[in-house]
């Protein structure tokens, strides 16, 4: 099995456009406000982190930019192509490793692979080579005949990311593709795509690890209940704040919720008393009037 790195192509945004222009995107679930007129310009051939707390609305949007939902109004453009009007064009230049991953379960990693090869329209021997460099350097060699529904989470990981670089795409999106992965494979996985943005192409991930964020993305997007909040170089986006992290819990607000301190019966050292007055309140059934212990009722 060879062991040579994968040859990308050299991708040039059509036009030197953005590689991905997203313009007044909004999404609603019934009365819930999910994506509330989402702005962003995500340069070609960077490294962007998608920032945000739980349900801030980064895979709604994500799965908008992909194709995979329909938005209730705005557009987004891939390398200048419409997503919704163009998706043809638009699905032969992205890859995508989406949230909640469903893969064909029932075929080995490398049949996987051939599979997506044909569905993309590589030739039988391009897909060959392909598949073969990239199970080699995710280290799924081993692993190849393997069915996917007994891959482990990480393997799952590591054949989707496959998957989605197979055809080469010009803008690869990645709904938390360190999730479950050891850290071995991490380092795996952050090789190749720091290889694949190295070649031009642009990297669109989204993570809650602010310091895998801030030490591999040069561009960061922070949501927030459905909107943007800042965008930009990281070192623009950290500002003053001695670290990403900081500069974004500031961001999101979250110096405004509690911090536990209310949970005052939670660990070791609570203060039992608290508990007391309740004890106190139920009758000692071995005390001087045993028939009131049952709510008298004899
Ligand atoms: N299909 C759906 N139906 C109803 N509400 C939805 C649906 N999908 C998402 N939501 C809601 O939209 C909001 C944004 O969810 P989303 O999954 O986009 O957030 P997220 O930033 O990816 O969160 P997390 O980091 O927890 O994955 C949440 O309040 C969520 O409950």
């Amino acid at each position: 099995m060879s062991s040579q790195p994968v040859e990308p192509d050299v991708h040039t945004p059509a036009g030197g456009a953005a590689a991905v222009r997203i313009e007044g995107l909004w999404k609603r679930f019934g009365e819930h406000v999910a994506v509330a007129g989402v702005d962003l310009e995500l340069p070609a051939g960077r490294f962007v982190g998608l920032v945000g707390p739980n349900g801030a609305g980064k895979t709604t949007t994500l799965s908008m930019v992909t194709g995979l939902l329909r938005p209730d109004s705005g557009t987004v453009r891939i390398s200048g192509h419409d997503v919704w009007a163009d998706p043809v064009s638009v699905k032969a230049r992205i890859g995508v490793l989406p949230e909640g991953l469903r893969l064909f379960e029932r075929l080995s990693g490398r049949e996987l692979l051939l599979y997506t090869g044909q569905l993309r329209g590589l030739s039988k021997a391009e897909t060959e080579r392909r598949a073969g460099q990239l199970l080699d350097v995710l280290d799924l060699s081993a692993s190849q005949h393997k069915l996917v529904v007994d891959y482990s989470t990480g393997m799952r990981k590591k054949i989707g990311l496959a998957a989605a670089l197979l055809h080469n795409p010009e803008v690869l999106f990645l709904d938390e593709p360190f999730e479950g992965v050891d850290p071995v494979s991490a380092q795996t996985i952050r090789g190749v795509l720091e290889r694949y943005t190295g070649s031009g192409a642009t990297v669109v991930f989204s993570s809650h690890v602010m310091e895998l964020v801030e030490s591999l993305c040069d561009w960061v997007a922070v949501m927030a209940a459905g909107r943007i909040r800042a965008q930009g170089p990281v070192s623009e986006v950290r500002g003053e704040a001695s670290s990403l992290q900081e500069a974004f819990l500031e961001l999101v607000g979250a110096g405004e919720r509690g911090s536990g301190h209310e949970l005052d019966w939670l660990g070791g050292t609570a203060d039992v008393a608290t508990a007391a007055p309740a004890a106190a309140a139920t009758p000692d059934p071995t005390g001087p009037n045993p028939a009131a212990a049952d709510g008298g009722s004899r």
